[in-house]
């Protein structure tokens, strides 16, 4: 018992001193309940802010690796070019950064400045992670087409299950797991419908059979490199969002966009140099199929799909987390096929249907878990301050099953003892 006296002192000492006369219940039930209300107005907002970093994943994902198919169909073949458009977007969030002033975190405690050589490391280290990820992902499209893509694409959520559970310490619930394993099963599923309706070579991409099987060979090594190392991205993203900024706020989220793709963009820029593929750009601006206009016109259109995508990917990493970032953002692969139905008249066929709905029920089933997750918490912060004292004094080492921060207005955290 006095181990857990001990661990209360220390737990009160460390912040919330606002309620620090523990035995005010009164005043804590009151607290409580403007809490809990603050947090059902939160509600509404934070769904709809959350289906907005959605919509533009969506139409990031679906729109960016389309126009790269183009640049490529069309007369472009460098892979550097391709490589710097999918970072060269950032300064167009320097708009919002600039416009925006830091916000403090929640609640208004005081915390300790971010280091700025720990930050600069950290965006230095994720750009060039970034940069290597936009490089595979170029050669991925080069060489593969849509279909083979697809279905090597639909592992990054596995690789993410593996990323989010080691460094984001994730837990998985029977619906968490059954949205990875339904949406990987969806983007799979679409990848071997195409492949077996147009004999894995739908003509999309520079991986015609003149190519050769090394070529294709590569873009399979690519894909499934650039679906691992995307995963771990976005858990670094959230792991460095958790430890290291210790807040989430969008102002938080831009920066760090702004300053990794930066990063990213430095290295495609010196490597377009370096590479000489710079000394090309205009003849093949000038050779491409739907003239010079539309060429830059493509890259621009890649820019800002990859930067919408990724400010989408970032701020669900900072509201929900790396998993469900990555979830959304498989949607899309289902998704893309039939928007191509109705943009370019495909034919709609009974697989992209059932892959449609597969995405559908495997998101809607990790939607759900964190609605329950939620309606949890807040059961939790209408509880007495006794459920809080009940957990700080019980000596059986056990964790507590407050979901965190639920005990913060008692004047109490949440014990993992
Ligand atoms: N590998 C990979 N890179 C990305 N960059 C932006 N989106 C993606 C994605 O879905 N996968």
């Amino acid at each position: 018992m006095a181990h857990a006296e001990e661990i209360q002192l220390q737990i009160r000492d460390e912040g919330f001193p606002e309620h620090d006369s523990g035995d005010d219940d009164r005043a804590w039930l009151e607290s409580a309940a403007t809490a809990t209300r603050g947090a059902n107005r939160r509600g509404v907002r934070w769904w709809v802010l959350m289906l907005v970093d959605m919509l533009m994943l969506l139409c990031g994902e679906a729109m960016a690796p389309l126009l790269g198919r183009l640049y490529y169909n069309s007369g472009g073949n460098s892979t550097w070019m391709a490589t710097l458009a999918q970072s060269a977007g950032s300064p167009l969030l320097l708009i919002p950064l600039l416009i925006l002033t830091p916000r403090p975190a929640a609640g208004g405690e005081h915390r300790p400045a971010v280091s700025k050589a720990k930050m600069a490391a950290i965006c230095v280290g994720l750009g060039l992670i970034i940069g290597c990820d936009n490089l595979m992902y170029s050669y991925a499209m080069l060489y593969l087409p849509v279909s083979t893509f697809s279905l090597v694409a639909a592992t990054q959520l596995a690789f993410n299950a593996v990323t989010s559970r080691l460094i984001n310490a994730q837990r998985f619930t029977a619906l968490t797991f059954n949205s990875v394993v339904v949406l990987t099963f969806s983007a799979a599923l679409l990848g071997v419908g195409a492949s077996s309706a147009s004999g894995d070579d739908d003509g999309t991409s520079g991986s015609s059979s003149s190519s050769g099987g090394s070529k294709r060979a590569l873009g399979f090594v690519m894909t499934l490199s650039a679906s691992a190392v995307y995963a771990l991205i976005l858990s670094l993203f959230e792991v460095t969002f958790d430890k290291v900024v210790r807040t989430r706020t969008l102002w938080w989220v831009l920066t760090m966009q702004v300053y990794t793709h930066a990063v990213a963009s430095v290295v495609s820029v010196a490597a377009l140099f370096v590479s000489g593929e710079w000394s090309k750009i205009p003849a093949e601006a000038a050779a491409f199929k739907h003239g010079r206009a539309a060429y830059v016109a493509t890259l621009v259109g890649i820019a800002v799909g990859w930067q919408a995508a990724a400010l989408g990917a970032v701020r669900l990493v900072a509201r929900v987390s790396s998993l469900f970032a990555n979830v959304a953002g498989t949607v899309a692969l289902p998704l893309v096929p039939v928007f191509a139905v109705a943009m370019f008249g495909d034919r709609m066929t009974g697989i992209k249907v059932l892959a449609m709905l597969m995405a559908v029920w495997g998101f809607l089933s990790y939607v759900y878990q964190h609605y329950l997750d939620e309606r949890h918490a807040d059961e939790w912060k209408r509880r007495s301050p006794a459920d809080c004292r009940m957990c700080a004094e019980r000596a059986d080492e056990k964790p507590c099953p407050a979901p965190a921060g639920s005990c913060a207005s008692s004047g109490l955290r949440r014990l993992n003892i």
